[in-house]
């Protein structure tokens, strides 16, 4: 039982409203949030050394500005067996895309790690350590669909439709902090009502990004052809909910070249969870 593989799932925003901004800078969210079985592939290997070493896609970030390797550090305290670990990266999900790949990959090496190392934490205290890392990672952490509070750590599981999701990523990689740190960000959205419905919700970043990056209006008026088209996060990604993977693989197949994306299902229980549960009773 020293190596498992996992994937860090992605996320999509279903909505996304903004009610305020707080003391400390950080704004209080209302935001749906649902996983894709599709993301980052990470391999975690123990090793007999006492490090903590990340191979594969690490792109251009240094090893100790990684999520992963935060991650992995924000364990050690907690570590009961005296191995290092080798983490594999696969890069599946575009990186500041608004689908949450970082915070994916630190959230499911939380996970990873709190079972090879032994930790025994509990998800509440792996989601306290998480949050450390971002406002997205506890969410990853409980791995539940759920609408968050707070900035993003107060969750509340909600059960809704398995559906397709085609996400389309226009190649703009866009900061979470340029958008929420910008003056035209609306943040006076009211909370939900115990009735609310998914055609009355919005992702309140959207109007600003369009401005800012023509890229992503185009995106989302080209998905309206398929059906409502919504940006997950602070963008750049954008989706159409398709009811099955013929029509998903039908809208991929449309796409212009200048565009990547990809098709996946969406889950209740976020794959890397399901994964590790396989995992533990192997
Ligand atoms: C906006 C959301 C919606 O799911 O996702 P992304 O678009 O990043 O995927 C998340 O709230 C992002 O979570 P995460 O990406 O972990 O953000 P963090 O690294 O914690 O914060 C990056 C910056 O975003 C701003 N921030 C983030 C969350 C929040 N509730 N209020 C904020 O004001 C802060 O300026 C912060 O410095
Ligand atoms: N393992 C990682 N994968 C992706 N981004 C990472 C990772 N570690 C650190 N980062 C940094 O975190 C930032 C946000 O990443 P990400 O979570 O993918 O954005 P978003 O939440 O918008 O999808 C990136 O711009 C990158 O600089």
């Amino acid at each position: 039982m020293n190596n498992l593989t996992l994937t860090a799932p992605a996320k999509l925003n279903l909505f996304l409203h903004i009610n305020n901004q707080r003391e400390d800078g950080y704004h209080e969210l209302e935001s749906l949030f649902t996983f894709l079985d599709f993301g980052d592939e990470l391999e975690f290997n123990l090793t007999d050394d006492d490090q903590i070493s990340i191979i594969g896609d690490t792109n251009d970030i240094k090893t100790e500005d990684n999520l992963i390797f935060k991650a992995a550090q924000a364990l050690l305290p907690y570590k009961q067996k005296n191995q290092g670990v080798t983490i594999s990266l696969k890069k599946c999900l575009p990186m500041g895309g608004g689908v949450g790949g970082g915070s994916s990959d630190a959230a499911t090496t939380l996970l990873a790690l709190n079972s090879l190392w032994q930790c025994h934490l509990d998800l509440q205290i792996l989601a306290e350590i998480g949050l450390t890392l971002g406002a997205d990672v506890p969410v990853f952490i409980n791995g539940k669909t759920a609408i968050a509070q707070g900035v993003g750590e107060k969750l509340d599981t909600v059960e809704i439709e398995h559906k397709w999701y085609c996400v389309v990523f226009p190649n703009v990689h866009i900061s979470t902090a340029k958008i929420f740190t910008h003056p035209d960000l609306p943040r006076n959205t009211p909370k939900l009502t115990s009735q609310w419905y998914i055609q009355n919700t919005s992702n309140d970043c959207e109007a600003l990004v369009k401005k800012l990056y023509p890229e992503v209006e185009k995106t989302l008026q080209w998905l309206l052809k398929y059906g409502p088209s919504r940006m997950t996060g602070t963008g750049a990604c954008c989706f159409v909910e398709l009811d099955s993977e013929q029509s998903a693989r039908r809208v991929l197949s449309e796409l212009p070249n200048a565009w990547q994306g990809f098709i996946a299902p969406s889950h209740a229980v976020s794959l890397a969870h399901r994964q590790l549960a396989s995992w533990l009773k192997e």
